[in-house]
């Protein structure tokens, strides 16, 4: 039977020469891939106490509405800079070159809500944090983070167990 990681497509040198890009489109696309990928995801966290899912722009939007409603729980979308229309509180974070800006709204969460943070992909680590911190500055508490891919060359997952989180993928490719 295929495996998650096998709906997984790599183009090669996109965006830029030397990156193999993990292209979870193909994943999606696919009626079963799609549906096993959520289904993982939302495994470890199925009947814990999880009031709300936490998406990252933007593929984590596909793969958070999905898990909140598999698991009857609110949506919430971390979005880049200027995107959200309502009050907002910012986070910056470092790419591979310069630094980007996430925001939430700042009545997303209730204090002491148990939210679950989704993305398509754990590369440094970056985006992920800079989510993190978006929520836990708005009384949040991160029940976990689930990702369909992890790249542990470039050491995301690290850095999060660093910051004591939980962090399931449910595949790993080795390289950029
Ligand atoms: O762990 P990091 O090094 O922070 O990288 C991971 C992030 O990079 C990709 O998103 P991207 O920034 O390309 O945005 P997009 O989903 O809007 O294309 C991916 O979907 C993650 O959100
Ligand atoms: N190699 C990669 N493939 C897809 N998305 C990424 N985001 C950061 N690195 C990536």
């Amino acid at each position: 039977m295929k495996t998650v990681k096998d709906y997984i497509r790599t183009i090669v040198d996109f965006p830029h020469e030397g990156i193999l890009f993990r292209d979870v489109t193909t994943l999606f696309a696919d009626p079963r891939g799609f549906r096993m990928c959520v289904d993982q995801l939302l495994a470890p966290y199925a009947g814990l106490p999880i009031d709300k899912v936490a998406g990252l722009e933007a593929r984590g939007f596909i793969l958070g509405g999905a898990v909140a409603h598999q698991l009857s729980t609110g949506f919430v979308p971390i979005r880049k800079k200027g995107k959200l229309p309502g009050a907002t509180i910012s986070q910056s974070y470092t790419l591979e070159y310069g630094e980007a800006v996430v925001e939430i709204h700042d009545d997303a969460l209730q204090p002491g809500e148990k939210v679950l943070l989704v993305d398509d992909l754990l590369a440094t680590g970056g985006t992920a944090e800079a989510g993190i911190r978006l929520i836990e500055r708005l009384g949040g508490q991160i029940a976990g983070c689930a990702f369909v891919v992890d790249l542990p060359d470039l050491g995301g997952r690290k850095r999060l167990e660093a910051m004591g989180m939980e962090v399931h993928a449910l595949c790993a490719f080795e390289g950029l």
